[in-house]
């Protein structure tokens, strides 16, 4: 991602000032809230969550794209308040992908009178992903649940009454396939988004680093599409 976010800005017009990997990670310490206008971060579950609080605490804006460590989420939501910083933040930051999310929300709720359907949610990623399921297939099952009276979680693993199962699967060179099944005996209904590239995500990201830059709160793709 970091390469393609790179192309992407670059010839967007933008200078990147600072390009940080694993062998100079400490090099993110360095940089200002003068020097950098925005942090653009795609790193892995491990490290995205200090690289994100030295960005709010240090009131450097910051687009965050790094999934599969989410949990820790609310406590950099508290800081950014606190300093009045910016965060950005999504699971998907292909512009597809959000409208995909709302058409899967849109369908949970109708099927709400229709218990014969058992939802379902499969992800197909690339054979080095480092985390399962994948960040959108999270937020595809939290706009079911959200929506769909009969459905309280989800599980990497088999179904359950009130769980939709997610099956995470691995294959060479797919850049992201994601689909929702609503299986009945009579017939399946399915909704899949697929990227053909990694471009999507990262024009996204580069949109949303744009948009933040001199903004001040907690945001995400709905604040700039305005879905
Ligand atoms: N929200 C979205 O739209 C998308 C999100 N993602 C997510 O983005 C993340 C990155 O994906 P991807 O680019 O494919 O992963 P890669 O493993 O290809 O790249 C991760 C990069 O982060 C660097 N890195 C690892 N640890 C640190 C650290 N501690 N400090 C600084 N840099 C570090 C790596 O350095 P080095 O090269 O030296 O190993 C590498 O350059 C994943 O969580 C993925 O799920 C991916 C695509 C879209
Ligand atoms: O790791 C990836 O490649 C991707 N990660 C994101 C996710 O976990 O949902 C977004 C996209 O599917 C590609």
């Amino acid at each position: 991602m970091g390469k393609t976010i790179e192309q992407i800005a670059t010839q967007r017009g933008h200078q990147i000032s600072h390009i940080i990997d694993v062998n100079n990670a400490q090099d993110l310490q360095t940089i200002t809230k003068g020097d950098t206008d925005v942090v653009i971060e795609f790193t892995q579950p491990e490290s995205a969550f200090e690289n994100v609080k030295y960005c709010v605490e240090n009131q450097i804006p910051i687009v965050c794209g790094t999934t599969g460590w989410l949990e820790k989420r609310p406590t950099i939501e508290q800081i950014c308040q606190e300093k009045k910083s910016a965060f950005f933040y999504a699971s998907n930051y292909s512009i597809g992908v959000n409208i995909f999310f709302r058409i899967n929300q849109i369908l949970a709720k109708m099927m709400n009178p229709y218990a014969q359907y058992e939802v379902s949610i499969e992800e197909i990623h690339h054979t080095e992903k480092k985390d399962a399921p994948s960040g959108t297939a999270i937020t595809l099952a939290e706009g079911i649940i959200e929506n769909l009276e009969r459905k309280k979680g989800w599980k990497l693993a088999e179904n359950t009454v009130d769980q939709i199962t997610i099956t995470a699967l691995r294959e060479p060179n797919v850049a992201g396939t994601h689909t929702v099944f609503y299986e009945s005996e009579i017939d399946t209904i399915e909704i899949k988004h697929i990227a053909h590239s990694r471009q999507g995500f990262a024009l996204g990201a580069v949109l949303a680093a744009e948009w933040l830059k001199d903004k001040q709160g907690v945001f995400g793709m709905n604040d700039l599409l305005g879905f």
